[in-house]
């Protein structure tokens, strides 16, 4: 096969569930970034034979060469070149593992044959991996320009923009770089190597039409990412990243951990057949994801606070404290379990009432975001969205709580004071810290104006964020992700793709 094989995979934002989705017991709400990870996998002559060259172009000292060569198993294997400036565990791992399972799959000879360039001779395979600028804390570039942090600022950035530094210094905003970068190019190689049609990823895909799609392969997909994601990071976590780059966003459950147990633990190495038995979609995977939409005209937006807490940390404290304090611990999940589930709900019965009754929704939508209780909207949805107000404030009343029992900074008195001021902008649902929380990034839910809509003044978006530009006390610098609810996508040029010709 020539040409190139281009995928795609979302970030995520845990808007619900922090902490509970350890628990398979408990569930949690990630909503999937409009923000993507590319990678795009092109055998290629520019590339030595028998050379796999991963180059990350938005950064310095960003080129990994890995030599493919027969071990005495037999098996093609990846090792980095020992000229490589830097390692990259996460892109080494996610090659060596995914090779394994291929050759688990196609021969040695099917393999050597998809890296065969246009005159069909032997080449390399070019592996190219670029990020939305979101993943990445774009200040210090700001800054370089004189450009203060707004969404003005970010929008004047080309797309991919380069970073000018290499990735181990680089600040992350708590998108989840290395899920949406593992997750990409762990399909973008079975893709390539012929394991899983392109026609299972699909295009520009609703839950509904990945329906069609084929879920065995995207599941097989997930399976071997969540595998690959737990070994370089050297644990178990939840899973929610690697589930929403993959299916969308969603509320999701975890699997079993015990289904990887053995393969992470394994010193040894685990070998093909081995791998694709625990791999292949079975019943001992249980993680359970149902797809959830935001409903039309609510808008998430997000931003970085650039402190950066440290999520092992922050995790590896809360559990132990639910461990030393199990009543206190039962009675914070059990509420917080209930809000969490509120929330999804609400937003679920919204999205029912924006499709059975338009006209109502719009004017109750109105009604909440100009604080006016006698515009004319039904009754019904004007209280959906006042319950839907009140659990998310429990939500993160739930959260903070867990901090303070725990002794960890979950929503910090900073963000406290931050979320409150944006709670009481007219038009805003609500608020809190993603996933662990600490000092890295809020988001808001907000009542989206649309754009033929007259207005007095600024619409909510638009207040949030000059609240954010002129908060003092913390340094807080808008993203540009909208929520999206897709997953994995594949694209059959790079002209699909706006920036990405130019960022290569
Ligand atoms: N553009 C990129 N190209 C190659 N590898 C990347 C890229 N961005 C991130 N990574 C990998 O992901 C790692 C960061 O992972 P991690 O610390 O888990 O962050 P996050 O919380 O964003 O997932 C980096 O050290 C690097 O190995
Ligand atoms: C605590 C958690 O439940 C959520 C952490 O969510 P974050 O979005 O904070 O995660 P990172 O990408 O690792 O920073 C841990 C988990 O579910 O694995």
């Amino acid at each position: 096969m020539v040409g190139s094989t281009i995928v795609s995979a979302p970030g995520k934002v845990l808007i619900t569930g922090g902490y509970l989705v350890l628990d398979p017991a408990y569930e949690g709400t990630v909503i999937a970034t409009s923000s993507r990870f590319f990678t795009v996998v092109t055998p290629s002559s520019s590339v030595p034979r028998d050379t796999i060259r991963v180059r990350s172009p938005q950064f310095l000292e960003a080129e990994w060469n890995y030599s493919l060569a027969s071990g005495s198993d037999g098996l093609v294997g990846a090792t980095p070149s020992p000229a490589n400036k830097s390692n990259n565990k996460f892109v080494e791992i996610a090659l060596r593992e995914t090779l394994k399972v291929i050759q688990a799959i196609v021969s040695v000879d099917a393999l050597n044959d998809t890296l065969k360039d246009e005159r069909s001779e032997r080449c390399g395979l070019k592996v190219e991996i670029v990020g939305d600028n979101d993943f990445y804390s774009q200040r210090r570039v700001l800054d370089s320009l004189s450009l203060p942090p707004n969404k003005e600022s970010l929008d004047r950035l080309p797309r991919f923009n380069h970073l000018n530094t290499p990735i181990g210094d680089v600040h992350k905003t708590g998108l989840g770089s290395s899920a949406a970068l593992i997750t990409s190019l762990v399909a973008a190689l079975l893709l390539n190597f012929s394991v899983i049609p392109a026609s299972s990823l699909g295009g520009n895909r609703s839950h509904d039409t990945a329906a069609n799609n084929s879920r065995q392969d995207l599941d097989f997909i997930h399976n071997t990412s969540q595998y690959i994601h737990c070994l370089a990071q050297g644990k178990v976590g939840s899973g929610f990243d690697i589930s929403s780059a993959v299916y969308g966003s969603q509320v999701y459950k975890r699997f079993d951990e015990s289904v990887l147990r053995s393969l992470i633990d394994d010193s040894a190495r685990p070998v093909p057949s081995e791998l694709l038995a625990t791999l292949r979609p079975n019943a001992a995977w249980t993680s359970q994801t149902t797809p959830i939409v935001l409903p039309p005209r609510i808008q998430l937006l997000l931003a970085d606070v650039d402190a950066g807490s440290d999520t092992p940390s922050l995790v590896g404290k809360v559990l132990k404290w639910r461990t030393s304090s199990p009543d206190q611990a039962r009675e914070i999940w059990t509420r917080l379990h209930d809000d969490n589930r509120r929330v999804a709900s609400l937003l679920g019965r919204l999205g029912d009432l924006a499709r059975d009754d338009p006209g109502d929704y719009s004017a109750s939508l109105e009604g909440f975001a100009t604080a006016h209780s006698n515009t004319p909207g039904g009754a019904q949805c004007s209280q959906v969205l006042q319950d839907l107000k009140a659990a998310m404030t429990a939500v993160r009343r739930g959260m903070k709580t867990m901090g303070e029992s725990a002794s960890v900074p979950i929503e910090p008195d900073e963000q406290t004071e931050l979320l409150d001021a944006c709670c009481a902008i007219p038009g805003v649902i609500g608020g809190g810290v993603p996933g662990a929380g600490g000092y890295d990034a809020i988001y808001v839910l907000v009542v989206d104006t649309p754009d033929s809509t007259p207005t007095d003044g600024p619409c909510t978006a638009e207040q949030v964020r000059l609240l954010w530009s002129n908060w003092k006390s913390l340094s807080v610098s808008p993203l540009q992700s909208r929520a999206e609810e897709g997953g994995l996508r594949y694209y059959d040029s790079v002209a699909q793709v706006r920036g990405l010709e130019r960022s290569l």
